[in-house]
């Protein structure tokens, strides 16, 4: 009887190092399984290493050890262009000059494909983008969206395994993002391929990731599922950097705690989280209150409560008031 042999990751990364300089690692020995026909996003702050790891994989940047694998391949020294990987950037880097048609179609020009092929081949693309009848504009005669829209068919039209996306989506109104955003993840789905997305925004990357990739300093912090994530942050930077979680010290050590999971209640002098309010916020369907710690260390700790709550009860700048939450809900961090 013959074992079925697993489904090859996506893209593998196998102690993936990226130095600049005797003393400066970008990307310090990483390990990373991206399963296929998945949505992944590298997220982390300024200067984590998310780019240069998108860089590496897309082969614009060379490797200094480590592996990478593309569907079980290593694909470590192979040009860019023989890899299987595609790359949309940041505002989209269109050729301001050449139609719709013509900037999808240029990578098969560079291929030496005949003029009726590619452009056969760039109309078919655009069509599936929604985007055949404007076949002809250039990128300054279409909406932002819409550019978006060209970019993704030049980038498909070398047939990739996986596209790697560099914050394909910074450059966009806030209105547009968040439209994009939907279009980018429904895109993944149809088109059956893995997508490996670069941002810096825990928002953008909880709205489109099956796996979230956190990063932090050159090593990935942790791996899973947005809800995993939120839910249950590895450790205190990944509670920090995702927003939305007080990191407070307890007699047990550090716990997180969701700031819609402390409840506010009148002062009592005999207990514990005793605090007073140093900022109050509205923001629609909650209220953010800022609380500032009694005793010495002046730690803050925000709470978000339902409006309607907020309303039985509105705690005023200056007021004193009593943190409590469900111990249950005190996340440990891992080691
Ligand atoms: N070409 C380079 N030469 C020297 N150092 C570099 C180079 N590119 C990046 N670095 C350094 O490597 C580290 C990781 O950079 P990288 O661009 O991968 O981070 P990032 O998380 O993508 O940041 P950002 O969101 O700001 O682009 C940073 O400390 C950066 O200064």
């Amino acid at each position: 009887m013959h074992a079925e042999a697993p489904t090859p990751a996506a893209v593998e990364l196998i102690a993936l190092t990226k130095r600049y300089g005797p003393s400066s690692v970008a990307v310090d020995s990483i390990d990373l399984r991206i399963a296929p026909n998945s949505y992944c996003c590298l997220l982390g702050p300024s200067g984590c290493g998310k780019s240069t790891t998108l860089r590496m994989i897309a082969g614009h940047e060379s490797t200094t050890s480590g592996d990478i694998l593309l569907e079980n391949r290593n694909i470590t020294t192979l040009p860019a262009a023989s890899r299987g990987t595609a790359m949309m950037f940041q505002s989209f880097a269109l050729f301001p000059h050449l139609t719709a048609l013509d900037n999808v179609a240029f990578s098969l020009k560079m291929k030496g494909e005949d003029k009726a092929g590619r452009q056969a081949k760039a109309q078919a693309l655009l069509e599936r983008v929604a985007m055949g009848h404007l076949a002809q504009r250039k990128p300054g005669e279409l909406s932002g969206g819409q550019q978006q829209r060209v970019a993704l068919a030049r980038a498909l039209i070398t047939q990739p395994r996986v596209l790697l996306l560099d914050e394909p989506l910074s450059a966009l109104d806030p209105f547009l993002r968040i439209q994009m955003r939907a279009e980018l993840r429904q895109w993944q789905k149809d088109l059956g391929l893995s997508f490996i997305h670069v941002t810096h925004s825990q928002e953008e990357a909880m709205a489109l990731a099956d796996t979230m990739v956190v990063m932090n300093q050159g090593l990935i912090e942790q791996v899973g599922s947005p809800h995993e994530v939120y839910n249950r942050p590895a450790t205190e930077f990944v509670a920090r950097f995702m927003g939305g979680h007080n990191v407070l010290s307890t007699a047990d050590g550090k716990v997180a705690v969701r700031n819609d999971h402390i409840t506010l209640d009148e002062a009592d002098a005999g207990s514990d989280w005793q605090a007073t309010v140093s900022d109050v916020e509205y923001q629609g369907t909650y209220v953010l209150l800022g609380l500032r710690i009694d005793g010495g260390s002046g730690e803050t700790v925000s709470v978000m409560v339902p409006e309607a709550r907020f309303l039985q009860r509105p705690f005023q700048l200056g007021e004193r008031a009593r943190l409590t939450w469900d111990p249950q809900r005190a996340h440990r961090f891992a080691a």
